[in-house]
């Protein structure tokens, strides 16, 4: 089981929460209820109904298939628990995540990569389409995918000194659709061809410059907090026509997406295969 069980937390969570990653900062064992053998956790705060979903995949979150279920699954279990809104981010106090597990792309079974391609969309799907209001905490370094999970949210606040974008094409991976797609409801077409041909990673101030994330925080706590104000935006606005509005206008993405579902896993797995890609995972890893 990958998942911590979904349980409504006592009042006092902030508190707990709170106490319980400071012991991790400093590598300290703590008894609160976070399961170190969990990949992504799920904590609602009962006081304004926020859900967060932190990545937990030390030592650099990277997404291997697991990870990736996991995650499917706790959006699965945010949805069902009909949260007010829901805040991504990372249990490593400075990233956020790497991408893609290279040792998942490196002469990768084809099968398991058409798999994991597979959880990859159901994750957009879910978060991408998502009805509650969604924000991410970049608390640190975010150059790939896991760029990618948090354009699909509503707003991004990242920590000073950390990197964000999609780095694919340094890698000699052609961007797939839904990732052009969900950057460019982000930002304007030109930025968005720009920063995925030349596979930019922003700094915090050229990453709001250009619009990719919406505030710079001093700290992992700092960039919470600003996620926390950015869900009470919403707090008296009614959720089912606010859900209904988000879902329209993200809706001819969706729908596109979901209708070449089948041409977008082919086109993934051809690129991970291909040589070019293959030589860079092997120097990644030192083959
Ligand atoms: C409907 C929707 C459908 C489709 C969706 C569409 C699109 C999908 C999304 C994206 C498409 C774009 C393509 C993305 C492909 C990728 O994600 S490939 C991964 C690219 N990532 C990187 O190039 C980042 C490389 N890493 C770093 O820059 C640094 O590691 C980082 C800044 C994150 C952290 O630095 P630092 O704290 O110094 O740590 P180390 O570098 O020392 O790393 C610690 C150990 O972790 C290993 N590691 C790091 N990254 C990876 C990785 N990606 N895979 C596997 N392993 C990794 C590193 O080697 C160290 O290991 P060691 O301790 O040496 O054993």
């Amino acid at each position: 089981m990958l998942l911590r069980q979904f349980t409504r937390a006592p009042n006092n969570m902030n508190l707990i929460r709170r106490i319980a990653t400071n012991a991790i900062l400093k590598n300290q064992t703590v008894t609160t209820n976070i399961d170190y053998n969990q990949l992504v956790l799920v904590d609602v705060n009962d006081k304004n109904g926020y859900a967060t979903v932190t990545l937990n995949r030390p030592p650099v979150n990277s997404f291997n298939l697991e990870l990736m279920m996991a995650l499917s699954r706790a959006l699965d279990q945010v949805e069902r628990n009909n949260s007010r809104g829901m805040i991504l981010t990372s249990i490593i106090p400075n990233i956020f995540s790497t991408g893609f597990d290279i040792r998942e792309l490196y002469q990768a079974d084809e099968r398991r990569l058409r798999e994991f391609w597979s959880v990859l969309q159901d994750c957009w799907f879910k978060l991408y389409g998502s009805t509650y209001p969604t924000a991410a905490s970049i608390n640190g370094h975010n150059p790939a995918a896991g760029c990618f999970f948090a354009l699909c949210c509503e707003y991004r606040a990242m920590v000073r000194n950390s990197k964000l974008g999609i780095s694919g094409a340094r890698l000699g991976i052609s961007i797939p659709l839904p990732m052009i797609y969900t950057m460019r409801s982000v930002i304007s077409t030109r930025q968005t061809e720009l920063a995925l041909t030349t596979g930019t990673l922003f700094t915090s101030d050229d990453a709001l410059k250009v619009g990719l994330i919406d505030d710079i925080a001093t700290d992992r706590s700092d960039a919470f907090a600003k996620c926390e104000a950015f869900l009470d935006r919403f707090k008296d606005i009614p959720p089912v026509s606010r859900g209904y509005t988000k879902r329209s206008v993200r809706q001819k993405d969706m729908e596109e997406i979901a209708a070449n579902r089948q041409r977008d896993t082919d086109e993934f797995v051809r690129a991970v295969l291909n040589p070019e890609a293959q030589s860079s995972f092997a120097a990644f890893l030192g083959k």
